[in-house]
């Protein structure tokens, strides 16, 4: 893949510096991207490879509902931008404030954005059956909201970064526990299932996964929270790695997608 932008480098090399290892991935701005930047692979992956692993200590945690306000507030802190004393130094010496600050993407910002994203209100059998499915899937949001310490404009923005960036840490992060994880984030969605080609595992599931034995992972210097992403099935050298933000369960997946994530798959 030869299209890499200045920004991708900067990813590339924070990534490595910070710790995380990759194996035939890279992260490309590319138009054979789903959405713009995206994880690519380098060289055929094969099934099951780990193609990255990102130290336990790197990850952004919150828990229960209110996960999405202790993330904001933890990034606030980091970048010292008027965070409790104590969250995370506030000092905005840590590395992770320069991936912070290539963040993009992000759910809706407005009533019309939503509108535009479903193709105008007319759409969803109407603006009220719209409206209410919102008014549903926003009450979960908002709990995490409310826990942002020095409300200002820019922190809206923040939390619905957070938001689309985060995902379920599993069982080694303990019950609830929610994290945007870097390099993970640069992952983009697939809706069909048969696309997604990579999933996450922490390091401790896949220890508890595999029998003792020859080619048993040896826990050596890894921790048990730290997370892996692993190849689903074989990808082409050039294929873009996908995963699934929704689960498939999700009644509200549509919709949560628009809120969420800012786009949607709904004609
Ligand atoms: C976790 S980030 C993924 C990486 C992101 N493309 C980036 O450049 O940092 C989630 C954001 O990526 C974009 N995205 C991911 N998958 C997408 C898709 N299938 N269609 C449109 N946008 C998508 C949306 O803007 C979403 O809010």
């Amino acid at each position: 893949l030869s299209t890499t932008g200045s920004s991708d480098v900067f990813i590339e090399t924070w990534s490595s510096k910070a710790g995380i290892i990759k194996v035939g991935v890279g992260v490309r701005t590319d138009q054979r991207s789903i959405a713009g930047r995206g994880i690519f692979a380098t060289r055929d992956i094969r099934e099951g490879e780990v193609v990255a692993s990102i130290p336990n200590g790197l990850v952004l945690m919150g828990k229960g509902d209110g996960w999405a306000g202790e993330i904001t507030n933890a990034v606030k802190a980091l970048k010292g931008g008027g965070g409790r004393r104590g969250e995370g130094g506030g000092s905005g010496e840590d590395s992770r404030v320069e991936w912070i600050d290539g963040w993009e993407g992000g759910g809706c910002k407005s009533w019309d954005d939503v509108c535009a994203c479903v193709g105008g209100e007319g759409a969803f059998n109407g603006r009220e059956e719209l409206r209410e499915m919102v008014r549903l899937r926003l009450e979960d949001r908002l709990q995490g909201f409310r826990q942002i310490s020095y409300l200002d404009a820019s922190d809206l923005e923040l939390y619905a970064l957070v938001c689309s960036r985060a995902c379920h840490l599993g069982p080694s992060w303990g019950e609830g526990a929610v994290g945007v994880i870097p390099y993970f984030d640069y992952l983009n969605h697939h809706d069909d299932p048969s696309r997604v080609n990579v999933g996450l595992e922490s390091f401790g599931q896949v220890l508890s996964r595999t029998p003792e034995g020859p080619g048993r992972p040896d826990p050596g210097t890894m921790n048990e929270k730290d997370m892996l992403i692993v190849a689903k099935k074989d990808v082409r050298e050039g294929e873009e790695l996908l995963t699934s933000y929704v689960d498939e369960d999700d009644e509200g997946g549509d919709v949560r997608k628009i809120i969420t994530w800012g786009f949607s798959t709904l004609s």
